[in-house]
């Protein structure tokens, strides 16, 4: 309703999306969800609800004090850095193939549509203290392979952030919990253990700038949690779907959340797992760390009955109306094999890429 009442009612909202441009989603302070007993149970239950709001509104948000120390973030970027910069035959020696989706790449598609960046990926490890082609470290989409010492102290630095973007997706979870209604913790059985996955993305400077270095998608997790390298801003989000593509900027010690794909299910398309775009930059380069916090394989991804819903419900009964309005669309995804199927039609072209659409009851 916002942006129709910005959109002059003869012309269309192109004018609206390059003159208030203004919008931007929130940045929120989540101290009290991570440091939970240096503040009050009110100032948890604000900060829960902010949350929550700017996941129903926007499915994007910033958040600051999110617990992840600065220097390890400019670790992260500078380690990253200088892996894509290493030459093409030593990036090859790690690359992923038809079987492993872990590692170095340069072919990636989105919407089969060749993304203009290079990207490392690492997923979850079922058994750390082996080696990471340890039998029990091959899962489903592979197992981890490493640059090694040709950049020193890469793996301490991924694995340190791994485990701390994990912390806040943990922590943002439980408040989107409360917020439905649940238990605090209910949503942390789904992740033992979460298949989390860490991608690193280089996008080169680009000569044609209407080239899109990621086409438009979801992230099929729970939550993503972003790190942004300051001093270029490139990723959009189609605001609400009506195509006005709103800036996302690095804000300055924030990392930057959204919602994904399988949070879409479990409240029932009360969050929206929004769409997003990155463009190609003319003048620089820009490197970006998304971490996609995912449940386990064997986790059933369903509707849950919220609050909102369950009293739309009773409501209605009550009024001698129809009960149910707030029935599950989804059937059950079961995250294994929606990840597996997402793969596929990430990495080659055949065939279209699966969406939680395919497992809508009205569809
Ligand atoms: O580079 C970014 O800012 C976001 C990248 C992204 O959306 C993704 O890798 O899924
Ligand atoms: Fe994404």
């Amino acid at each position: 309703e916002e942006l129709a009442m910005q959109c002059p009612a003869t012309g269309s909202c192109e004018e609206a999306s390059t003159t208030h441009d203004v919008l931007e989603p929130p940045t929120i302070d989540i101290s009290p969800l991570v440091n939970t007993n240096q503040h009050s149970a009110g100032e948890w239950d604000a900060a829960a609800e902010a949350v929550a709001r700017a996941c129903e509104q926007w499915g994007f948000f910033q958040v600051l004090n999110h617990g992840i120390p600065q220097a390890l973030l400019d670790d992260v970027v500078s380690k990253g850095r200088e892996l894509f910069s290493l030459p093409k035959t030593e990036k090859a020696k790690f690359k992923r193939t038809e079987t492993n989706a872990r590692g170095w790449y340069d072919d990636e598609l989105t919407k089969q549509t060749r993304d203009w960046k290079e990207g490392f990926d690492v997923g979850h490890v079922p058994e750390p203290d082996k080696p990471p082609d340890h039998p029990s470290n091959v899962v489903a989409e592979g197992y981890n392979q490493w640059p090694g010492e040709s950049v020193p102290s890469f793996k301490e630095t991924i694995d340190e952030f791994y485990s701390s973007a994990a912390l806040v997706a943990q922590r943002l979870l439980e408040g989107i919990a409360s917020h439905l209604g649940l238990p605090r913790g209910h949503f942390a059985p789904s992740f033992e253990p979460h298949t989390s996955y860490l991608r690193l993305n280089y996008y080169p400077q680009c000569p044609e700038p209407s080239t899109l270095s990621v086409n438009r998608h979801t992230d099929a997790g729970a939550l993503t949690v972003l790190l942004q390298e300051k001093g270029t801003t490139a990723l959009q989000v189609n605001h609400k779907g009506t195509e006005r593509w709103v800036s996302i900027p690095p804000v300055d010690g924030a990392m930057t959340i959204n919602v994904g794909d399988m949070l879409q299910v479990w409240t029932n398309d009360l969050f929206v797992a929004p769409e997003h775009r990155v463009l190609s930059q003319k003048d620089r380069d820009r490197f970006s760390a998304p971490f996609f916090y995912n449940p386990a394989y064997h986790a059933d991804i369903a509707p849950l009955p919220i609050e909102g819903e369950r009293k739309a419900d009773d409501q209605a009964t009550a009024a001698g109306g129809l009960a149910g309005q707030g029935k599950g669309r989804y059937r059950p995804v079961n995250w294994g094999e929606f990840r597996l199927r997402r793969f596929a039609g990430d990495y080659s072209n055949q065939g279209e890429e699966v969406q939680i659409s395919h497992y809508r009851l009205d569809a």
